[in-house]
């Protein structure tokens, strides 16, 4: 189960020299690129007026070739280059396009647009004059894409090294780069589409792949399929939450311990109110539990942290979210089991972890390292860091899941998920992923409720 490669610009150099190394001529990876990026915009486009811009590097190269090839299907075709090309084989795409070169600076706007200025190359922000002439080109286009990545977006983070317009697509060359999917700058288009251009992209980090789910085999029972313990504290309609979601994610049987009680929950889940810390060691001492989750509705008074220290005490595979992520950011990550799954957003994160350097990408896989659990750092950019240097990386989920309550249903999918395949990781990518399409399912203005309703056929779509 995996996504699209993600490399950064050094490894992607690294994946092309590889290729080169093995006898692929240099010039040849650029006509594949630009025949891949000119198919991709032929059957967008068809034979709209189109203005290429090409930059003076490589990216602009590519440039060079899609006008080729596009005006070659009858595409009228016009160029603008921003000043001279520096590359080798972006000297000899120019060499092979035979019409008018304009600057552009006097470039008029056309139907359909195409952004080759920078690619991987980019190391600064776009001079302002360019930054708001390619704005204003894009503008006035009906159609625009951005060749391999919007000119102006830093490769390896995704921020905005100068003011990116909005492009209807971009067409990723090879492999994605972490500014596809990291925000802001994957904010910048609406569709994404990787061109292959025939080299080997090895990569530790993905796109978040669309997981392979089974059905419970036909001798499964409730134990075997996974018993979640929710352990809940003062505010019990979180950790219910958390409950719900677990008892539809595939998880055989769910105990939720709150300390108050609960408002009504399905009667399938076992309701036990627990007040004193020292029976919640017991209630978690049963050995047929698989997972155990604390977090949700937890508090952050001693109480709650009495309670933390029990679940964490049982020796059970933990899944670790919200205030317990808060109390263990005062303890001292050490306290966290290795193996265990934790959900810090933004701020949870920093609590923890401090600022640590590099992208979101970089922090979580950092993250991940130092506590040898899977992390799975929230936000509308999710990344899923596993401690031996995998991750998987969001794209494209509903902005409607920044709601109260989806951070507990999410909790209680990676609670579910763990006690059914025991793989902190594949649990972590599975409920980040359900989670995705039951908001995707559930369409505008849900609550975090309604993703109980539409997990079902989420999981059903994976069948
Ligand atoms: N390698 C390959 O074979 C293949 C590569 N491929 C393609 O190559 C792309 C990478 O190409 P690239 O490395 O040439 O960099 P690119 O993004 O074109 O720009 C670098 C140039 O811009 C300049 N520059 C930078 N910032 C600037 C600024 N703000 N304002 C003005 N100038 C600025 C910089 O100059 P310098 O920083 O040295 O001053 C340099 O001259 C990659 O994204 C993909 O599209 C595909 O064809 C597949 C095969
Ligand atoms: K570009």
């Amino acid at each position: 189960m995996q996504g699209l490669p993600v490399l950064t610009a050094a490894a992607m150099r690294a994946a092309e020299q590889a290729a080169f190394d093995a006898g692929v001529p240099e010039y040849d990876l650029m006509e594949r690129a630009g025949a891949a990026a000119a198919e991709v915009i032929w059957r967008a486009g068809g034979r709209r007026e189109t203005l290429v811009l090409c930059g003076p590097g490589n990216n602009g190269g590519d440039g060079f070739v899609i006008a080729r090839l596009l005006r070659g299907r009858g595409v009228p075709v016009r160029v603008a280059a921003l000043g001279e090309s520096r590359t080798e084989s972006s000297k000899r795409a120019r060499g092979a396009w035979d019409g008018p070169v304009e600057s552009l600076a006097d470039a008029a706007p056309a139907a359909q647009l195409v952004d080759a200025l920078f690619g991987t190359g980019l190391t600064r922000g776009l001079d302002e004059k360019v930054a708001g002439k390619l704005d204003e080109l894009v503008c006035r286009a009906s159609l625009s894409h951005s060749i391999d990545l919007p000119s102006g977006v830093a490769t390896d983070d995704g921020a905005l090294l100068s003011p990116v317009p909005h492009f209807g697509t971009c067409i990723a060359l090879g492999a994605l780069k972490p500014a596809h999917l990291l925000h802001p700058a994957a904010d910048r288009f609406d569709r994404l589409v990787c061109a292959d251009i025939g080299i080997p992209v090895p990569s530790a980090i993905h796109s978040l792949a669309v997981p392979d789910l089974q059905a419970p085999e036909p001798e499964a029972h409730k134990y075997t399929r996974g018993l979640v313990a929710v352990i809940g504290g003062g505010m019990a309609g979180a950790s219910l939450l958390a409950a719900r979601a677990a008892a539809h994610s595939g998880a055989g049987s769910i105990r939720h311990f709150a300390a108050v009680v609960a408002g009504s929950g399905p009667d399938a889940i076992v309701h036990r109110h627990v007040v004193a810390p020292a029976d919640i060691t017991e209630a978690v001492s049963d050995k047929r539990i698989a997972t155990v989750l604390v977090g949700p509705g937890l508090g952050r008074d001693e109480d709650g942290r009495a309670r933390m220290e029990a679940a964490l005490a049982s020796g059970h595979r933990i899944v670790l979210d919200a205030d317990a992520l808060t109390l263990l950011g005062e303890k001292g990550r050490d306290a966290i089991p290795a193996g265990a799954i934790l959900t810090p957003h933004e701020g949870e994160f920093v609590r923890l972890f401090g600022d640590l350097p590099g992208s979101k990408i970089d922090r979580a896989l950092e993250a991940a390292r130092l506590t040898q659990a899977v992390v799975i750092y929230k936000g509308p950019d999710s990344v899923i860091a596993a401690p031996d240097g995998r991750a998987a990386v969001t794209r494209g989920f509903s902005s409607w899941l920044s709601t109260a309550g989806t951070g507990d249903v999410l909790a209680g999918l990676a609670a579910g998920r763990l006690a059914v395949t025991g793989d902190p990781f594949r649990a972590a990518c599975e409920a980040v992923w359900l989670h995705g399409e039951a908001a995707r399912r559930a369409g505008p203005a849900f609550i975090a409720d309604d993703l109980i309703g539409t997990l079902p056929a989420a999981i059903a779509s994976r069948l």
